[in-house]
């Protein structure tokens, strides 16, 4: 259909395709920016209004429309539409306006876009892999436009941000999440694939809309499930022998067993789990260039024990040993808050990725306790004295004015990540923070908020997303030609990014680079990515000149390349 050109370069699109084929085919449809030449060569006279236009004055009109519109959601549908429509296009607005757009194209507007997936599903886009096609999934991955396929993202609705079971419309997240691939790592699109395992879902409303996409039946479990994800990984394996496989938004257990089953048979990560840790750690890491108190001395209480806190968790734990406390003494350091309080020995149903948290009863037995037979956050603060509270619970408003009042009563600096996602589930919002720690609090958010105004002062808020981290993961894996992704990558990830932190030079700066940053952010994760990739014995060793020269030969820019035709 068209040859893939290499990417840093504007070396001409060699295609066979001609006329309405050509401008509907939105990775390479140019619109009105199709000069007089092409037009002539491929037919599209007529089919084009007579203006030539730039790719410049298509940002701006396609800008001015989004604006126009009175909601998030419908600025989100209206580009997921000119994705399909104008791939090039598409990332070259969001790489212009990244401030605007990534809360469009992803977190906290994506969460609305799965919820109303069905209601917006215009054109096919990845895969959806149903419980009844099982038999046939080797086949639906055959499809020769898949051949280019390095990257996959794939969900199975369950665990949807915090908006918990969406089924189908979990399509939303692979799509976002590879979008950002793009806009931040520059991997070509034709390079990614979004999937979407449709085991049914358990959303009575869902399942009630005559609208819904998805596979109408309740969720498929235990043996059937895992089945149905091993055929799933197999093809996928069979078919891209090289290729890395993101899993997202998995449901509680599911998440870290399919990790610890698949991480040795492919190149593979969780995001939630890995790549959210390295984000945490970043963020802390640069909070700690401004409080001074060393990695060792930190006690940091978690509310939600699930995928992403006990992410967290291990690898800071990694971190502090690597700082020089044994793993006995870090240990010690974690307070993880679930569901039915602190985690603690002899607890019923403490998971294996929890077991390495739960607290000693010793610790806790002189406490004073709201209410004697459970250990709550507000306890937590009060007796462990956190200096950072991280929440990964998908509980709006969890951290509450009297746990934050009390922490900053113990803490000059109290170190303060709300992470769930989206902003509806924000365990405190900034503004809350900044006032009930008289301005003291360093933050970081999982969905962007605006700037806090408090009293004469301004705050830019931090966001603490994997979004930071998992397309430069892609793009190191890529270049470095890794097998496989190990713990030490995202370690590195997460280091690397608290090196670019303004704090390294300014105690007063933010914490993060500012998201319009990403793409150099992420180039920077590839090239630590990559290299931690060779010292880890998973990718071939190369010179460091050599890395450079393939994290620039796989990194596309969405401009607008001449086109060559192809006669059969
Ligand atoms: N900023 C970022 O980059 C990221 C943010 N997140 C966000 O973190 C949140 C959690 O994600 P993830 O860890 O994958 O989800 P999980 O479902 O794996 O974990 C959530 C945990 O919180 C527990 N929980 C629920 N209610 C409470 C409560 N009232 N008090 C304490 N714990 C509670 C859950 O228990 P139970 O299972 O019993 O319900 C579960 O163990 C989501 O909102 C997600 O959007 C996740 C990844 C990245
Ligand atoms: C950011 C992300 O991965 C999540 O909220 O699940
Ligand atoms: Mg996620």
């Amino acid at each position: 259909m068209y040859e893939l050109p290499a990417f840093g370069s504007d070396s001409p699109i060699r295609t066979h395709l001609t006329g309405y084929d050509l401008v509907t085919k939105p990775m390479l449809n140019k619109g009105m920016a199709f000069s007089e030449r092409e037009r002539d060569v491929f037919r599209l006279h007529g089919l084009l209004p007579p203006h030539i236009g730039t790719i410049d004055e298509q940002i701006e009109r396609r800008l001015r429309v989004m604006r126009a519109f009175n909601t998030d959601f419908e600025r989100y549908a209206f580009l997921r539409d000119l994705q399909d429509t104008n791939e090039t296009l598409f990332y070259a607005v969001l790489i212009r306006h990244f401030d605007e757009l990534l809360p469009l194209v992803y977190t906290p507007t994506v969460g609305e876009g799965c919820q109303h997936f069905s209601e917006i599903w215009r054109k096919p886009r990845g895969l959806f892999l149903s419980y009844p096609n099982r038999h046939r999934i080797r086949e639906i991955l055959s499809d020769s436009r898949f051949d280019h396929v390095r990257v996959i993202v794939v969900s199975d609705g369950e665990r949807i941000l915090g908006l918990g079971d969406q089924g189908a419309g979990g399509m939303g997240i692979p799509i976002g999440k590879l979008s950002l691939y793009t806009g931040c790592a520059g991997i070509h699109p034709d390079l990614t694939l979004p999937i979407l395992l449709d085991v049914g879902t358990n959303n009575h409303e869902r399942l009630t809309n005559p609208l819904y996409i998805g596979w109408r039946h309740e969720r498929i479990v235990g043996a059937e499930y895992d089945v149905f994800v091993e055929e799933f990984v197999s093809a996928v394996i069979e078919r891209w022998p090289n290729v890395l496989l993101q899993w997202e938004d998995f449901a509680g257990s599911n998440a870290s067993r399919m990790l610890a089953k698949y991480r040795d048979r492919l190149c593979t990560f969780n995001d939630d789990i890995q790549g959210t840790a390295a984000i945490a750690a970043s963020t802390l890491l640069a909070a700690i260039n401004v409080t001074g108190i060393p990695l060792t001395h930190q006690r940091i209480a978690v509310l939600g024990a699930g995928s992403a806190g006990c992410g967290i968790s291990s690898l800071l734990l990694r971190v502090m040993v690597d700082a020089g406390l044994n793993e006995e003494q870090a240990r010690k350091a974690f307070f993880l808050v679930d569901r039915n309080g602190l985690l603690l020995e002899g607890m019923e149903g403490i998971t294996p990725a929890q077991t390495p948290f739960v607290q000693q009863r010793d610790v806790v037995k002189d406490w004073s306790l709201g209410k004697p037979d459970q250990i709550g956050l507000f306890d937590v603060v009060r007796n462990a004295k956190p200096t950072v509270l991280i929440g990964v619970s998908g509980q709006t408003g969890a951290f509450t004015e009297p746990v934050v009042r009390e922490m900053a009563q113990n803490v000059e600096r109290p170190v303060i990540f709300p992470l769930s996602n989206p902003t509806s589930r924000s365990e405190a919002t900034p503004q809350q923070l900044i006032e009930w720690t008289d301005g003291r609090a360093l933050i970081g958010t999982g969905s962007p908020f605006a700037p806090v105004q408090w009293h004469d002062r301004r705050f830019d808020i931090d966001q603490t997303n994997n979004s930071y981290i998992f397309p430069g993961v892609g793009l190191g894996v890529l270049a470095a030609g890794a097998k496989r992704v190990t713990d030490a990558m995202f370690m590195v990830a997460g280091k690397v990014v608290a090196d670019m932190s303004p704090t390294v030079s300014d105690p007063h700066g933010r914490l993060l680079p500012p998201v319009d940053q990403l793409r150099a952010v992420s180039v920077a994760v590839a090239r630590a990515v990559a290299i931690q990739a060779q010292a880890d014995g998973v990718a071939d060793v190369c010179d460091e000149a050599t890395l450079d020269k393939r994290i620039q030969a796989i990194v596309w820019e969405p401009r607008y390349r001449p086109y060559e035709l192809v006669v059969a």
